[in-house]
């Protein structure tokens, strides 16, 4: 698996910054997105309003963005966390209704996003509001939903239907093929097909997964491969959907989805906690996060594991009320704990491995050397650095164990490697003027230079070869 920290870095960001800015840049689907540009072009005071259904991540709400965009209307959009109240939606709607807006647009686009989440207290009155908002609206109105059987019908009677269909691998990859060549990225064509195939007409899925398999270089067919399952995880998804504010329902069966354990969701949301910017609010977070790690912590000493769903509701919850639906500014990142201790990790395995290796080098314990001979052989290092590293067989890692200096421990290993490789072929030529022209000489003879002959300087070697392994640490000053 590609390290966590890649995909996280910028897992969001490709898919925001592929999120398409006019109707024309919309993949598939082109008479739903036909039906909708000419509903807009044609729209006046009484119209029905449209309802865009479809599975996620086929571009239903890219789409109602594009064509505010081309339309210059502006987007007034609630979501199913919003408290969608008669009296909230007359706020909302109702005052678009007869005002026109500040920012000079031509209309307000009133969204209705999650159309088919209309269940909680709060949306009660909410079918009913739509409805009323719908027969006296001035401005245009768009519903979304994902699935269509739960939007409720007398909505769907003053709707006009406009159905997203899931994305065909053939037009999702010529998306991915442009995507890497805005990024620069080479891409094998088999490699491509797969990510389409694999994201089952969802091409935000398949971004993401393009984004991962790409780890910011080139892709083949094995990194699709091998990344294909991990991209799948959509912690993501539920970090952003806690801070955007989506509704409960939605927040828990996100959660139930991802493979990440509470635990682990909580890291997420801590260190992602900063981007709440009212510090009341803030302080409320940490509350909710702290109230979820107690029920971690009773979880473990009663071992109930039921408790673990008290604590991501606490937590998931907790967060979406207090971040308001602001969502995460910048990009979302993993818990910066998880870099930590994988530096120590990798710190800590270099140094085992080395002092076990230089135990063997010096004849001496490894606690010794790493209780009293750091400080020594880190001044040995410091005076003759090329030495240290050739006598220890050294590579930079662990020569920038002793020297605390990136850049020297590189350029001092590049050095031994060039010696080396100039030796190397210093060798090899000498070899190839020393052979004797033409003779072929009689296999007899052959057979006795290779075992007579050859027995002396092969015991040379060894005992030079155990001279060196006998080195004690004084041959360093
Ligand atoms: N048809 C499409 N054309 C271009 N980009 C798309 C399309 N579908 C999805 N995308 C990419 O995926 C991202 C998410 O798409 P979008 O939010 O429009 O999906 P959606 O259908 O509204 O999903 P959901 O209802 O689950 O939120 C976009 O930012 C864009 O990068």
């Amino acid at each position: 698996m590609k390290p966590y920290q890649y995909y996280v870095s910028c897992m969001l960001d490709w898919v925001e910054k592929y999120r398409p800015k006019s109707l024309g840049d919309i993949v598939g689907n082109n008479a739903a997105v036909r039906q909708l540009a000419e509903w807009a072009a044609n729209w006046k005071i009484g119209d029905e309003p449209v309802l865009i259904y479809g599975k996620p991540g086929i571009g239903k709400t890219s789409a109602v963005y594009a064509l505010a965009a081309d339309m210059n209307w502006e987007v007034v959009e609630l979501n199913a966390s919003d408290d969608r109240t008669k009296s909230v939606i007359d706020k909302i709607a109702g005052s678009t209704a007869t005002t026109m807006s500040l920012t000079g647009a031509s209309r307000k686009l009133i969204v209705f996003d999650e159309a088919d989440n209309l269940h909680g207290n709060a949306d009660r009155g909410g079918a009913r509001a739509i409805l009323d908002t719908i027969k006296n609206s001035c401005q245009p109105i768009v519903l979304i939903a994902n699935d269509i059987y739960g939007v409720a019908k007398e909505l769907k009677s003053v709707c006009i239907q406009v159905q997203f269909r899931s994305l065909q691998a053939r037009s999702i990859v010529p998306r991915l093929k442009y995507i890497c060549s805005s990024e620069g990225i080479k891409c094998e064509e088999n490699a491509l097909l797969d990510i389409a195939d694999e994201s089952s007409g969802d091409l935000r899925s398949a971004i993401n997964m393009l984004h991962a398999a790409s780890a910011g270089a080139d892709v083949s067919e094995r990194e699709v491969a091998t990344s294909s399952k991990d991209e799948r995880s959509t912690i993501f998804d539920l970090v952003g959907a806690a801070f955007k504010g989506k509704d409960d329902k939605r927040l828990m069966s996100i959660s139930y989805e991802i493979p990440d354990t509470p635990e682990t969701t909580e890291q997420w949301i801590e260190d992602n906690l900063s981007s709440i910017k009212d510090p009341a609010d803030m302080a409320l977070a940490y509350r909710y996060i702290s109230k979820a790690d107690e029920f971690l912590g009773d979880t473990y000493r009663r071992q109930y594991y039921t408790l673990w769903r008290y604590a991501g509701a606490v937590m998931l919850i907790g967060t979406a009320v207090s971040a308001g639906g602001a969502g995460v500014s910048g990009r979302i990142m993993p818990p910066s704990r998880w870099g930590r201790l994988f530096r120590a990790k990798k710190q800590k395995g270099l140094r085992d491995s080395l002092f076990r290796n230089l135990s063997e080098t010096y004849h001496m314990p490894e606690d010794t050397l790493r209780d009293d001979m750091l400080i020594p052989l880190s001044i040995i290092a410091d005076e003759s650095p090329h030495e240290f590293a050739r006598q220890n067989n050294l590579d930079k890692d662990e020569l920038d164990f002793f020297l605390h200096d990136k850049a020297r421990s590189d350029a001092v290993i590049k050095d031994i490697q060039k010696a080396e490789k100039e030796k190397a072929k210093a060798e090899k030529k000498k070899k190839i003027t020393k052979k004797p022209a033409s003779v072929d000489p009689p296999v007899v003879l052959e057979q006795e230079q290779n075992t007579e002959p050859a027995a002396e300087p092969a015991v040379e070697a060894t005992e030079k070869k155990e001279d060196s392994s006998q080195s004690t640490l004084f041959d360093g000053f």
